[in-house]
């Protein structure tokens, strides 16, 4: 008995996307989704009823970064995640792969582990797929990723195979040491690089596995965004339409359309609330650096097609003038515009495919956003 249950709604006559429920302990999520990030128990600068209001079904948190500070035992004191951050929808923690091998001084990988130090305070850790797994356990998140090597763009095919092989044996021990199979979903990770046969090899072997999910890793790392839709073209036939798909680490508007498009159920991504600290702003004609003198005197919205909180009561010189006086308010706004523009174009992507008209959305889209269609 898994913790979740994917409902196929309608399967996209024009594309491979399709429109699903993903049915958790924490309610219902509509797909495709996106997950905003909340790496240390926090969406940056929102509160969980701003989550809400913008529709926010589903966010992310960090293993790493919670083993690191406070520690997954407190949180597990706390009452778990969901208690600890007081956010009552699903959650969706990633194992941890990924950070110890893009933030720390890593030490060494070996079939056992992999031997880090923290990017807090130089502490020495080791980190194994029991570890990763018993640490996601204690969190208690809906959703919990398999331990991985997110295999780095630039690997050459041998060490790709190596990794994608050692991941392959790492993901049937996160099987066995996974104590909560009936409250928690462990998705199988697919890696491969950038081989086609790697990663046929891994989407197959994962499956195997039977996991009640599949996330493609492994993306998104600097490749170019036509490898990285190549890849996903390589791997999705080989997932199961009956389960979700889970494309990790992408979130741009163009990815966004262009993964759902080749089948992918849900995204994650920290670029909407990173840019939004930093004054880039996501509009209906594209990007938008709100700091420029340029809009000064813009007694307009951020966006006049978008119905969120900041652009129903804020002009674009004033959330330039909060930029640069430095204050809090300025991410805040940011963020929550950002934030509801993906969530809404989510909401757009799921209604164009009840409709059978995705590719007329896309190209719609990108005409307005200025992308130049392929
Ligand atoms: C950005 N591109 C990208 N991110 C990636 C992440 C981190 C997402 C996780 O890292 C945090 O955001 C950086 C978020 O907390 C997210 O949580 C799921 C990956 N994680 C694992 N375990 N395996 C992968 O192959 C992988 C590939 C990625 N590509």
């Amino acid at each position: 008995m898994s913790a979740i249950r994917y409902e196929l709604i309608k399967q996209c006559k024009q594309s491979g996307a399709r429109l699903g429920k993903l049915h958790t302990p924490h309610g219902i999520i509509e797909t495709p989704i996106f997950m905003p990030v909340g790496t240390q128990a926090t969406v940056k600068a929102m509160t969980p009823e701003e989550l809400k209001e913008i529709g926010a079904q589903i966010i992310l948190s960090n293993t790493y970064h919670l083993y690191l500070r406070p520690g997954e035992r407190l949180v597990e004191r706390a009452g778990g995640l969901h208690e600890f951050m007081n956010w009552d929808r699903p959650i969706l923690t990633d194992s941890g792969g990924f950070q110890v091998f893009s933030l720390s001084d890593l030490r060494n990988i070996t079939e056992e582990g992999v031997t880090f130090r923290s990017h807090l305070d130089g502490s020495k850790h080791f980190i194994s797929p029991e570890k990763a797994i018993e640490i996601e356990n204690a969190l208690g998140a809906d959703i919990i990723m398999a331990f991985d090597e997110c295999t780095p763009y630039e690997a050459d095919y041998e060490y790709t195979k190596n990794s994608m092989e050692r991941t392959l044996r790492w993901a049937e021990r996160c099987k066995s040491a996974h104590k909560k199979p009936d409250k928690q979903a462990l998705f199988g990770i697919v890696q491969g690089g950038m081989f086609k046969d790697l990663r046929e090899i891994s989407a197959k072997e994962t499956v195997k596995m039977d996991f009640p999910g599949y996330a493609v890793g492994g993306l998104s790392i600097g490749e170019p965004k036509d490898i990285m839709y190549q890849v996903l073209d390589w791997t999705v036939p080989f997932l199961p339409e009956n389960k979700p798909r889970y494309l990790m680490g992408v979130g741009s508007p163009d990815a966004l359309l262009e993964g759902v498009i080749r089948g992918i159920d849900m995204f994650d991504c920290v670029l909407p609330t990173r840019i939004a600290r930093n004054g880039t702003v996501f509009t209906s004609k594209g990007k938008v650096v709100i700091k420029n003198a340029e809009h000064a005197e813009d007694f307009s919205p951020l966006d006049d097609e978008c119905d969120c909180y900041t652009c129903k009561n804020y002009s674009r010189a004033y959330i330039r003038h909060l930029f640069k006086a430095k204050e809090i308010l300025a991410a805040r706004l940011a963020t929550i515009h950002n934030l509801r523009f993906l969530l809404k174009l989510m909401e757009d992507i799921r209604r164009a495919i009840m409709e059978d008209s995705l590719l007329d959305f896309k190209e719609e889209f990108f005409k307005k956003y200025g992308y130049t269609q392929d």
